[in-house]
């Protein structure tokens, strides 16, 4: 097994269906082998040699601290990385990636891990940022805002970078949410081979900066910036089998014409890894460049059913091509300005020298405070958060429980937008901030919140032309100190 790329099989338990339909075994796994068996189940024919072949009975935490737990690490120190699963349509990616409330899917698992990761790293700041994307019919929708229904695809120096809505968040608990709210966008739709079939190919993925904590010191030097993509492909599938028609016919020729592209690339990445290939050939070899004989570390999970023959060996026929593809990761360091956690980490430093101008106006500061936890609370360095049981247990107890987060904007062109943490029953205490900078212009706040005495409130207006980050009840800019 090559450092970069892994590839694992993971054996699905046999459904409803498949009893029903009385299908037989037709593999046996032995020793991280999987064996063809004839009608007297006996082994016969070839059989397929993994590092890893995960039986019926194998929890998703199982593959999850073999394959995806030195992924989520490496990308918390600077490499990029990439999970998918790839099978059959109902082989049980979407359980494998996504999961459910009382099996966890690779994705909550790999989220709950980074924070605890991060949690464990106090000498550095680090600054979370996830979106969701789906490729539905060759076009790329935002699963966070689904009126970006057809978004680009940039080459960038750090990558292939989507235009999608970019959400800064601080905890996991936020981020499961924003997946729950994504994945109720998703397409999915019902066939002969699976009740809630993926009919599109979904990418979650987590932006991770972190630069080395200084304390008090604003500019900064290196920052690590790195990439993770959790990848719930749709899945092969026979018209036949499905039964697909219409809409659904259309969706499974694009799901097909994809996985194909994938298959090419793999293949001729396996047989040569310096001939040409022609990654545009889909949007999602496209967005996985990187992860395919690119910069990033790689795991895949084949995911199979027992009870097919062609389309298990299809499967395996992959995973044994992409055992051989080479992936070069490197630490990905920059020492750009254009880094977010350069941008907020300065923000910081100009708003607390900002109070310290204020200091006079004791109440008057108040806002300015509320800006100031809001920026730090973003840069996350060892603050002590619930444990992973807590938040699982948490989930399983209150299924329905919806978490609020106050405020989550999209990130619209040259604005940038963070979520807002103060509790949204914070008191709001009317001050006018005046003194010393002549860039405070008056605004009118709702009002409402206040037990204290109505007053003209003012907030810091920035120079014109400047990025901007939007808080639920406070608008902050960025870039003008650089
Ligand atoms: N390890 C497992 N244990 C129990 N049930 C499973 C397991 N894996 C998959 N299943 C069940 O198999 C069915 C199909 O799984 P899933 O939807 O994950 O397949 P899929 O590969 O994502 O399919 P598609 O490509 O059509 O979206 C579901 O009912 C799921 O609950």
């Amino acid at each position: 097994m090559s450092d970069n790329i892994k590839v694992v099989v993971k054996v699905r338990p046999l459904i409803t269906r498949e009893i029903e339909e009385k299908l037989p075994y037709q593999w046996r796994i032995k020793n991280n082998s999987l064996y063809q068996l004839d009608q007297n189940g006996k082994e016969f024919g070839s059989s397929f040699t993994f590092d890893k072949v995960y039986d019926e009975s194998t929890k998703t935490s199982e593959v999850y601290n073999d394959i995806a737990k030195p992924i989520v690490e490496a990308a918390v120190a600077g490499f990029n990385g990439t999970i998918f699963a790839y099978g059959q349509t109902s082989s049980g990616k979407t359980y494998t990636m996504a999961g459910t409330e009382s099996s966890p899917g690779i994705i909550t698992l790999a989220v709950l891990n980074l924070f605890e990761i991060i949690k464990n790293i106090p000498d550095r700041d680090f600054l979370v940022r996830v979106s969701y994307i789906e490729i539905y019919n060759e076009t790329v929708k935002d699963l966070l805002n689904i009126e970006k229904d057809n978004i680009k695809i940039h080459d960038t120096l750090q990558g292939i970078k989507v235009d999608a809505t970019e959400k800064v968040t601080s905890s996991p608990e936020e981020v499961l949410e924003i997946i729950k709210q994504g994945e109720a966008n998703r397409q999915t739709g019902s066939t002969n081979m699976n009740e809630k079939s993926s009919r599109s190919h979904s990418i979650f993925q987590i932006t991770i900066e972190s630069k080395e904590h200084v304390e008090g010191k604003e500019e900064v030097g290196s920052v690590n910036v790195s990439q993770l993509n959790l990848v719930d492909l749709a899945g092969s599938e026979r018209a036949g089998q499905t039964g697909a028609k219409g809409l659904r016919f259309k969706e499974g020729t694009h799901i097909n014409k994809s996985l194909s592209a994938l298959a090419l690339v793999i293949k001729k990445l396996a047989e040569n890894p310096w001939q040409f290939n022609n990654y545009r050939d889909s949007k999602l070899t496209r967005i996985l460049q990187n992860s395919l004989g690119g910069n990033a570390k790689t795991s895949i999970i084949c995911a199979v059913t027992p009870a097919a023959l062609e389309e298990t060996i299809s499967t395996l026929q992959f995973g044994n091509r992409a055992k051989f593809i080479k992936n070069e990761p490197i630490l990905n360091e920059v020492q750009s300005n254009a880094t977010m956690i350069q941008q907020l980490t300065k923000k910081l430093g100009a708003l607390q020298t900002e109070l310290e101008c204020k200091k006079h106006l004791e109440q008057g500061n108040y806002n300015l405070q509320k800006q100031i936890a809001g920026l730090q609370r973003l840069i996350l360095s060892g603050v002590t958060r619930h444990s992973t049981e807590d938040i699982i247990s948490t989930r399983r107890k209150h299924p329905q429980r919806r978490i609020t987060i106050s405020a989550l904007h999209s990130v619209e062109e040259s604005t940038t937008s963070i979520p807002r943490f103060c509790t949204p029953v914070l008191k709001y205490n009317p001050m006018t901030l005046g003194g010393c900078s002549s860039d405070l212009a008056p605004l009118q706040r709702p009002g409402t919140l206040s037990t204290v005495p109505e007053e003209t409130s003012r907030m810091v207006t920035p120079p014109p032309g400047d990025k901007r980050v939007n808080f639920e009840d406070e608008i902050i800019e960025l870039g003008m100190y650089y």
